[in-house]
Protein backbone atom coordinates (compact mmCIF):
# COMPACT_ATOMS: atom_id res chain seq x y z
CA UNK A 1 0.00 0.00 0.00
CA UNK A 2 1.06 3.63 -0.67
CA UNK A 3 1.43 6.08 1.75
CA UNK A 4 -0.88 8.33 -0.60
CA UNK A 5 -3.19 5.59 -0.28
CA UNK A 6 -2.71 4.57 3.16
CA UNK A 7 -3.63 8.20 4.12
CA UNK A 8 -6.16 8.20 2.10
CA UNK A 9 -8.21 5.44 3.92
CA UNK A 10 -7.06 6.92 7.18
CA UNK A 11 -8.92 10.18 5.70
CA UNK A 12 -12.10 8.11 5.28
CA UNK A 13 -12.04 6.28 8.41
CA UNK A 14 -11.84 9.92 9.95
CA UNK A 15 -15.09 11.20 8.42
CA UNK A 16 -16.69 7.79 9.56
CA UNK A 17 -15.65 8.70 12.79
CA UNK A 18 -17.32 12.72 12.55
CA UNK A 19 -20.37 11.29 10.52
CA UNK A 20 -20.69 9.35 13.66
CA UNK A 21 -20.88 12.14 16.20
CA UNK A 22 -22.78 14.31 14.19
CA UNK A 23 -25.17 11.94 13.51
CA UNK A 24 -25.19 9.24 16.29
CA UNK A 25 -26.93 10.46 19.61
CA UNK A 26 -25.78 7.22 21.42
CA UNK A 27 -21.74 7.94 20.37
CA UNK A 28 -21.60 11.16 21.78
CA UNK A 29 -23.03 9.80 24.84
CA UNK A 30 -20.63 7.48 25.13
CA UNK A 31 -18.43 9.98 24.25
CA UNK A 32 -19.26 12.16 27.23
CA UNK A 33 -19.79 8.75 29.81
CA UNK A 34 -15.99 8.19 28.34
CA UNK A 35 -14.51 11.52 29.38
CA UNK A 36 -16.40 11.38 33.38
CA UNK A 37 -15.06 8.04 33.31
CA UNK A 38 -11.79 9.34 32.48
CA UNK A 39 -12.00 12.47 35.02
CA UNK A 40 -12.96 9.95 37.54
CA UNK A 41 -9.88 8.01 36.95
CA UNK A 42 -8.08 10.78 37.43
CA UNK A 43 -9.63 11.25 40.78
CA UNK A 44 -9.02 8.20 41.82
CA UNK A 45 -5.44 7.67 41.04
CA UNK A 46 -5.93 3.81 38.58
CA UNK A 47 -2.51 2.25 38.16
CA UNK A 48 -0.77 1.40 34.98
CA UNK A 49 -3.21 -2.14 34.47
CA UNK A 50 -6.50 -0.21 35.40
CA UNK A 51 -6.00 2.73 32.79
CA UNK A 52 -5.25 0.07 29.99
CA UNK A 53 -8.24 -1.99 30.99
CA UNK A 54 -10.57 1.24 30.82
CA UNK A 55 -9.11 2.52 27.78
CA UNK A 56 -9.89 -0.47 26.10
CA UNK A 57 -13.59 -0.69 27.57
CA UNK A 58 -14.02 3.06 26.36
CA UNK A 59 -12.25 2.03 22.74
CA UNK A 60 -14.13 -0.74 22.26
CA UNK A 61 -17.81 0.60 23.52
CA UNK A 62 -17.53 3.28 21.08
CA UNK A 63 -16.16 1.12 18.36
CA UNK A 64 -18.60 -1.38 19.07
CA UNK A 65 -21.84 1.50 19.16
CA UNK A 66 -20.30 2.38 15.47
CA UNK A 67 -20.20 -1.35 14.05
CA UNK A 68 -24.01 -1.32 15.72
CA UNK A 69 -24.85 2.30 13.72
CA UNK A 70 -23.45 0.68 10.20
CA UNK A 71 -25.11 -2.42 10.63
CA UNK A 72 -28.57 -0.48 10.82
CA UNK A 73 -27.39 1.70 7.78
CA UNK A 74 -26.90 -1.55 5.29
CA UNK A 75 -30.34 -2.97 6.93
CA UNK A 76 -31.80 0.40 6.19
CA UNK A 77 -30.08 0.49 2.78
CA UNK A 78 -31.06 -3.05 1.76
CA UNK A 79 -34.68 -2.74 2.72
CA UNK A 80 -38.01 -0.25 3.31
CA UNK A 81 -39.58 -2.95 4.67
CA UNK A 82 -40.25 -4.72 7.38
CA UNK A 83 -38.41 -8.39 7.14
CA UNK A 84 -37.80 -11.13 10.02
CA UNK A 85 -33.82 -11.35 8.80
CA UNK A 86 -33.68 -7.24 9.07
CA UNK A 87 -35.02 -7.25 12.63
CA UNK A 88 -33.03 -10.17 13.67
CA UNK A 89 -29.83 -8.31 12.51
CA UNK A 90 -30.19 -4.14 14.03
CA UNK A 91 -31.51 -6.82 17.60
CA UNK A 92 -28.09 -8.91 17.70
CA UNK A 93 -26.05 -5.33 16.84
CA UNK A 94 -28.11 -3.84 19.23
CA UNK A 95 -27.58 -7.17 21.98
CA UNK A 96 -23.61 -7.25 21.50
CA UNK A 97 -23.47 -3.44 22.44
CA UNK A 98 -25.68 -4.46 25.66
CA UNK A 99 -23.29 -7.44 26.19
CA UNK A 100 -20.10 -5.00 25.77
CA UNK A 101 -21.67 -2.11 27.67
CA UNK A 102 -22.98 -4.72 30.87
CA UNK A 103 -19.13 -6.26 31.14
CA UNK A 104 -17.73 -2.46 30.77
CA UNK A 105 -20.02 -1.65 34.12
CA UNK A 106 -19.00 -4.69 35.89
CA UNK A 107 -15.68 -4.07 35.09
CA UNK A 108 -15.88 -0.46 35.71
CA UNK A 109 -17.42 -1.26 39.03
CA UNK A 110 -14.70 -3.99 40.27
CA UNK A 111 -12.01 -1.21 39.27
CA UNK A 112 -13.56 1.84 40.92
CA UNK A 113 -15.59 0.73 44.10
CA UNK A 114 -12.58 -0.64 46.34
CA UNK A 115 -10.97 2.37 45.82
CA UNK A 116 -14.34 4.90 46.89
CA UNK A 117 -15.37 2.33 49.64
N1 LIG B 1 -36.72 -3.37 8.25
C1 LIG B 1 -37.06 -3.89 9.42
N2 LIG B 1 -37.69 -5.09 9.47
C2 LIG B 1 -38.04 -5.64 10.65
N3 LIG B 1 -37.80 -5.10 11.85
C3 LIG B 1 -37.16 -3.91 11.87
C4 LIG B 1 -36.76 -3.24 10.67
N4 LIG B 1 -36.15 -2.07 11.01
C5 LIG B 1 -36.17 -2.03 12.34
N5 LIG B 1 -36.76 -3.11 12.88
C6 LIG B 1 -36.93 -3.45 14.30
O1 LIG B 1 -37.83 -2.53 14.91
C7 LIG B 1 -37.40 -2.24 16.23
C8 LIG B 1 -37.16 -0.75 16.34
O2 LIG B 1 -36.28 -0.37 15.33
P1 LIG B 1 -35.94 1.15 15.03
O3 LIG B 1 -35.71 1.30 13.59
O4 LIG B 1 -36.92 2.03 15.73
O5 LIG B 1 -34.64 1.35 15.78
P2 LIG B 1 -33.23 0.93 15.27
O6 LIG B 1 -33.15 1.05 13.77
O7 LIG B 1 -32.93 -0.43 15.83
O8 LIG B 1 -32.30 2.02 15.96
P3 LIG B 1 -32.42 3.63 15.87
O9 LIG B 1 -33.63 4.04 16.65
O10 LIG B 1 -31.15 4.08 16.51
O11 LIG B 1 -32.49 3.98 14.41
C9 LIG B 1 -36.14 -3.07 16.46
O12 LIG B 1 -36.46 -4.27 17.10
C10 LIG B 1 -35.63 -3.31 15.05
O13 LIG B 1 -34.90 -4.52 14.97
Amino acid sequence: MTARRFFRSFWFAAQGIGTALKREQNIRFHLIAAIIVVIAGWFTVLSYTEWLVVILLIAGMIALEMVNSAIERVVDLVTAELHPLAKQAKDMAAGAVLVFAAASVIIGLIIFLPKWF
